[in-house]
């Protein structure tokens, strides 16, 4: 029950979206990507929500840009923690929209909403709340902290 579900609105996200991919790789976690989009797939997009927590995902992260209300539509579907990503796609708002409409969940159904295109720190994210019940995985954030301490320590020896 360690598996991540990376989903976007369009397969135009991925760029964006691999980011979330690829970290969640690097931490050994197994991700399956998929596109489904609340307007252009409404079946995919119910049957993915009701069902997401009985094929072995633990955590759902749901990109999508302009109108989106693909995260927000699974959170309302889905026991599981949904993370979302507000892509700014070609004809957005310089990304106002997408990230308003994933960000102002009414009360009860929320989604953990990272930055304009920060689906790295979703992947990051998703990975966090994997590993608060997975030493395995706790070690390997430990060690990333870490990795990034010792970047910005290493990057400040320059200035002296
Ligand atoms: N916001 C949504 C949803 C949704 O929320 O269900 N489905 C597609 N889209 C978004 O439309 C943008 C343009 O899509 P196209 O590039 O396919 O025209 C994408 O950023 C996608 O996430």
């Amino acid at each position: 029950m360690n598996k991540v579900g990376v989903i976007m609105g369009s397969k135009s996200d991925l760029p964006v979206m691999q980011d979330a991919i690829d970290v969640l790789r690097d931490f050994n976690i197994e991700v399956e990507v998929d596109i489904v989009s609340a307007h252009r797939t409404p079946e995919k997009l119910f049957d993915y929500g009701k069902h997401a927590h009985t094929k072995g995902f633990a955590v759902i992260i749901a990109g999508a840009g302009g109108a989106a209300h693909l995260p927000g539509m699974i959170a309302s579907l889905s026991p599981l923690p949904v993370i979302g990503v507000p892509v700014k796609s070609s004809n957005s708002i310089d990304g106002w929209d997408s990230v308003l409409s994933i960000l102002q969940m009414p009360g009860g159904v929320p989604v953990a909403t990272v930055a304009l295109n920060g689906a790295k720190n979703a992947g990051i994210l998703a990975a966090q709340i994997i590993g608060s019940n997975n030493p395995a995985i706790l070690n390997k954030i430990i060690d990333y902290k870490e990795s990034l301490k010792q970047i910005v320590l290493e990057s400040a020896k320059d200035l002296k």
